[in-house]
């Protein structure tokens, strides 16, 4: 496939391109546990597994090994209509009307759709999907199990019936209220400083952080300082029929973008060159790139798929098309390394090889159990107001929030099938943080590990899975399982 950019930026790819020394490993996940305060972990290279996190105190079972705040987050384009959280954060926004009101009105075009849970390696209970219709008397309550992680909670939705559109709206715009839905007061939303209609976010300092970080060049409303609004459209469009990771790449893009042009100033002067030349660009181009160099990554088409996956040649002509349309919006000469081919497919295998399933929990859910735990009399009070409005929502009714993300530490936690930690989202965990809790005693020293996989799978399948990663698991338990094999 020809594509002259990839050539006339050859060198600065390959630069770009080059792996870390263990100096620059080392300082970068040492500067960063510093900034962010996190105790108790170290970041170290081995020949055998590359990067690794190893524990720097003893963990006791169940204790929070990491909170790792994410470098990149999309939520999934078909999950925004069910789920109206912060862009940034990714924190439910608005209030319980505003959330219900959304779903009722996009279930009511015939456009909301969730889809289950797939491959991801964080493992989570949808309760939507275990809850029983139970369409019987108003107010029969059974005593449900309420941990939200497993239970099911005992229903009070009825037969799926839609609100007059009316209704929906007033949902939607506030002048709807819900019984005692203060209880789950959610913040205020605020809009995009850019006008796009699109992103939203639960704080000024969150709106501002995403702007300065990524949105600005993203956005599609008149603020965006993006070169061509009408390219990122399409952009947008064709990711989000064929693939969202596009979303995410685009972002890291930005991302590095960004921090180019706030760098660049500090640099120039630093060395007092006002003509500053190639190299200086490239030097700096280097330090705004370093979080995604840390990350493990191959080029996306040499990244093996499912079985009935795309071929590497269509996997290039989609990532093509797709980069097309981002130049357009966003190419300049000087950062021009960025748009080639070589470059994005390379963004999109570090994303396939790392990436987190993110899931947030709604706090609609939490509402509807309290309304379903109310004693009896105080449930027939607001049975009456809230009872069209569940049956409304039906069974069908989305919980979570989905979408995937890049964690710079949990990315360099290796895998085992017999791992000492899980990620895991718990009660009060409801933002787009990776939470990684010890699943045993873990002693100062070990490495923390991760199952990538479904760890209770026979071996021959969990190697056939873990080939995607392209290493065989030489882990205890593949040893032993290996050994009974040969026999
Ligand atoms: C999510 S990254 C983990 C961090 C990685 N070691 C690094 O250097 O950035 C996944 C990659 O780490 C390596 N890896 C993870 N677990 C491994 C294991 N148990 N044995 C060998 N290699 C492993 C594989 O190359 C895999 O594709």
């Amino acid at each position: 496939m020809v594509d002259g950019i990839d050539e006339r930026f050859a060198e600065q790819v390959r630069a770009l391109l080059q792996p870390p020394t263990p100096l620059q490993v080392q300082e970068y996940y040492h500067n960063l546990l510093t900034e962010r305060q996190i105790r108790g972990l170290k970041v170290k290279q081995n020949v055998e597994t590359g990067k690794g996190v190893y524990a720097d105190l003893d963990f006791a079972e169940e204790d929070v090994v990491l909170k790792d705040q994410m470098l990149f987050g999309i939520q999934h384009s078909y999950n925004k209509m069910d789920c109206f959280v912060c862009s940034f954060c990714f924190r439910f926004i608005g209030s319980i009307e505003i959330q219900i009101g959304k779903q009722l009105y996009f279930q009511s075009l015939g456009i909301s759709m969730d889809i289950e849970d797939h491959n991801g390696t964080c493992s989570h209970a949808s309760k939507a999907s275990c809850w029983s219709n139970s369409s019987d008397d108003e107010g029969t309550v059974g005593a449900g199990d309420s941990d939200s992680s497993e239970g099911c909670a005992p229903s009070i939705l009825g037969e799926i019936n839609p609100l007059p559109i009316e209704v929906v709206e007033s949902l939607m715009n506030g002048e709807l209220r819900l019984p005692l839905s203060g209880k789950f007061a959610l913040p205020s939303v605020v809009p995009c400083p850019g006008d796009c209609g699109e992103a939203y976010y639960c704080s000024e300092s969150c709106a501002k952080a995403d702007w300065e970080s990524f949105h600005s060049l993203l956005c599609i409303g008149i603020n965006s300082k993006s070169l061509c609004r009408q390219a990122l459209k399409q952009f947008v469009e064709h990711a989000n029929e064929t693939n969202d990771i596009f979303l995410l790449a685009a972002k890291a893009i930005a991302f590095t973008i960004l921090r180019y042009k706030k760098f660049k100033p500090a640099h120039c002067e630093e060395i007092k060159d006002s003509a500053v030349s190639t190299s200086t660009n490239l030097s700096v181009l280097l330090e705004a790139w370093k979080p995604i160099s840390m990350g493990h990554k191959k080029g996306w088409w040499n990244c093996i798929g499912e079985p009935d996956d795309i071929s590497k040649l269509e996997r290039k002509e989609l990532a093509l098309t797709s980069l097309q349309f981002l130049r357009e919006a966003m190419f300049d000469e000087e950062f021009g390394a960025l748009f080639t081919l070589e470059i994005y497919g390379h963004i999109i295998g570090m994303f396939e090889l790392n990436n987190l399933d993110l899931i947030v929990e709604s706090p609609v859910e939490d509402y509807i159990q309290f309304i379903t735990d109310l004693p009896d009399q105080k449930k027939k009070e607001v049975e009456k107001d809230i009872r069209p409005v569940l049956n409304a929502l039906g069974e069908d009714y989305t919980n979570l929030c989905r979408g995937t993300a890049f964690y710079p530490l949990q990315s360099c936690m290796n895998h085992s099938c017999c791992p000492n930690t899980k990620a895991f989202k718990r009660e009060e965990d409801r933002d787009g943080l990776a939470t990684v809790i010890a699943s045993r005693l873990i002693h100062k020293g070990e490495e923390i590990t991760i199952s990538y996989i479904n760890e209770d799978l026979p071996y021959e399948e969990r190697q056939e899975l873990l080939a995607d990663y392209n290493f065989t698991c030489k882990c205890s338990k593949c040893v032993r399982d290996q050994s009974h094999t040969d026999v």
